[in-house]
């Protein structure tokens, strides 16, 4: 067995089945700092830039991983130790899968135990992009008026901090990122470009809109600043990436004996999609696979609409009827025939304008095989999590324009209703499940109010705004989530199905 780290790729060299870095580990210069080195960060945008490498393009795109949270201490322990490396194992369908070992992490910092080192890693002019996987909660945001949320406890702090003379240090995004420009421009650096990469429609607007209401607080001179000079490129970003289990672990460790504190595991499709606009310089994104485009939107609209929110179409759906996979949910025909046709089809298409260069009807088709990759083993229980971040993002916008072109609801009703009756907190015969959001307190209570007001769980504003006001909404939630709570999930399958 072989520990993972700089020393040991040439012991590695000989695999036939594993890939390793063409390049050398010491010529790798930080030009890219990321936020929230999760699973998918190391699925994806760090596999573009470890693919740029093995091509021979520069070396100077390599990245600085930086955790904010305390659970990154757990990344930090691995990732160091590692000298940033770790193994990828992309797995299609047909159980082929490739395996290698990324090299384009060269540095991670873990901000709570060196602020400084972060501050001074974000103001190095050799940095050009910050980017960010931070979830979807990451923004901020409330989800129904889209505004900064200014209480959020840490905000507030960073807000009513003084970082100038090194006294006291940021802990979130909007503080260190803020903090990092002012120093830029005080030192006449110019500034890097921020890149979201998560699942929000409108990412980098997002993100720019967000940054731009924090430094308006902080300092609005700043904000101007910002405003004028930093670009906040869109993208979509794609890749079905579990949370890595000790399964693989012992599968990396067994079959390509390397012992590695934290690989990662993903299906074998890949796809990004990012508006070309980095005034500061980017890396030759194109060479390796990325779409650089003018306009992400479409592309957006199709994944988040098609991708995300089948997600939950199947995730409570899927646990209900007893579940644990989401290959396990799309191999269930009444669930498949739900989400392809009643969801996808019937309401999520409609709200889509073309795609350049897509066809819808094959990639919906593509997502059902690709939920159905057996060997990837995604959990529905990862996909029912913090379903406050998710649902508001991504299916209540699809509600509103439905009901606003006078379109049916009754599918995007029915997942709404499964995620209520999930948040009730017990599975159809009894079984508790944990139920993982950070508004678990207040979603599970509003569930517990079922039996005297079937409406309570909608009429949280914040998440669902007035769709409680809609009767056309009501209407189809009502009925779907009667049928839940009196017949089941699968009795409930079946009416939408015959209905169709
Ligand atoms: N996993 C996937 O299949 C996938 C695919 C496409 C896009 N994404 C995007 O990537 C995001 C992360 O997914 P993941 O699978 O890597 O999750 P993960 O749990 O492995 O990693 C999430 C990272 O975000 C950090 N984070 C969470 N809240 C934060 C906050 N408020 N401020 C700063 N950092 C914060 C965490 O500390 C962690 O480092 C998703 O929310 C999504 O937007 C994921
Ligand atoms: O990671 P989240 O919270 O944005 O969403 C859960 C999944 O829908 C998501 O991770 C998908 O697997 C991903 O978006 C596929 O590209």
């Amino acid at each position: 067995m072989i520990t993972l780290n700089s020393a040991a790729l040439e012991k590695l060299s000989g695999s036939r089945d594993l890939q390793i870095p063409a390049y050398e580990m010491a010529e790798r210069r930080v030009g890219i700092v990321h936020f929230g080195v999760g699973g998918f960060h190391r699925a994806h945008q760090a596999l573009y830039v470890d693919r740029l490498f093995n091509a021979g393009h520069s070396r100077d795109w390599a990245i600085c991983g930086v955790g904010l949270m305390p659970g990154d201490a757990r990344m930090r322990d691995a990732l160091v130790n590692q000298d940033g490396l770790y193994t990828l194992v992309s797995k299609a369908p047909d159980g082929s899968r490739e395996a290698r070992v990324i090299g384009s992490i060269a540095e991670y910092l873990f901000a709570p135990d060196d602020p400084t080192a972060v501050l001074r890693r974000l103001s190095d002019p050799a940095v050009r992009i910050v980017s960010l996987t931070v979830t979807e909660g990451g923004y901020n945001y409330n989800p129904s008026t889209g505004e900064f949320q200014y209480e959020t406890p840490a905000v507030a702090a960073d807000l009513a901090a003084d970082f100038s003379d090194g006294s006291a240090a940021p802990s979130t995004m909007f503080g260190y990122v803020t903090e990092a420009l002012r120093r830029r421009r005080e030192a006449g650096t110019a500034p890097f470009t921020v890149l979201s990469c998560d699942n929000v429609r409108g990412n980098g607007d997002l993100a720019k809109r967000m940054m731009l209401a924090y430094a308006e607080r902080k300092d609005p001179e700043l904000a101007r600043w910002i405003e004028a000079h930093v670009a906040f490129p869109n993208s979509m970003v794609d890749r079905i990436t579990p949370v890595t289990s000790e399964e693989d672990r012992a599968m990396v460790a067994q079959d390509y004996g390397i012992a590695d504190a934290w690989p990662v595991v993903s299906e074998d499709f890949l796809q990004w999609v990012v508006e070309d606009e980095f005034p500061a310089g980017r890396p030759a994104f194109e060479e390796v696979g990325v779409q650089m485009v003018s306009d992400v939107e479409p592309y957006e609209l199709m994944k988040l609409r098609l991708l995300n929110c089948s997600h939950q179409a199947i995730a409570y759906f899927g646990l209900l009827l007893g579940h644990t996979y989401a290959h396990e949910a799309v191999a269930d025909e009444d669930l498949v025939h739900f989400t392809r046709r009643l969801y996808m089809d019937g309401e999520g298409t409609p709200t889509i304008p073309p795609v350049p260069g897509i066809d819808l009807e094959a990639y919906k088709d593509q997502l059902i095989e690709r939920f159905g990759n057996e060997h990837v083993r995604d959990t529905l229980a990862r996909l029912a999590a913090e379903s406050s971040d998710r649902i508001p993002t991504w299916l209540v916008p699809v509600i509103r324009e439905n009901l606003a072109a006078g379109r049916d609801v009754s599918a995007s009703a029915a997942i709404v209703a499964s995620w209520a009756r999930y948040a009730e907190g017990t599975g159809e015969n009894g079984e508790q499940w944990p139920v993982v959001d950070r508004l678990r307190d207040r979603v599970m209570a509003a569930a517990s109010r079922h039996d005297s007001d079937l409406l309570a769980f909608l009429r949280d504003g914040e998440l669902f705004g007035d769709l409680v006001e809609h009767p056309a909404f009501v209407e189809p939630y009502t009925k779907a989530l009667t049928t839940l709570r009196e017949q089941g999930a699968r009795a409930l399958l079946k009416v939408l199905g015959r209905s169709s």
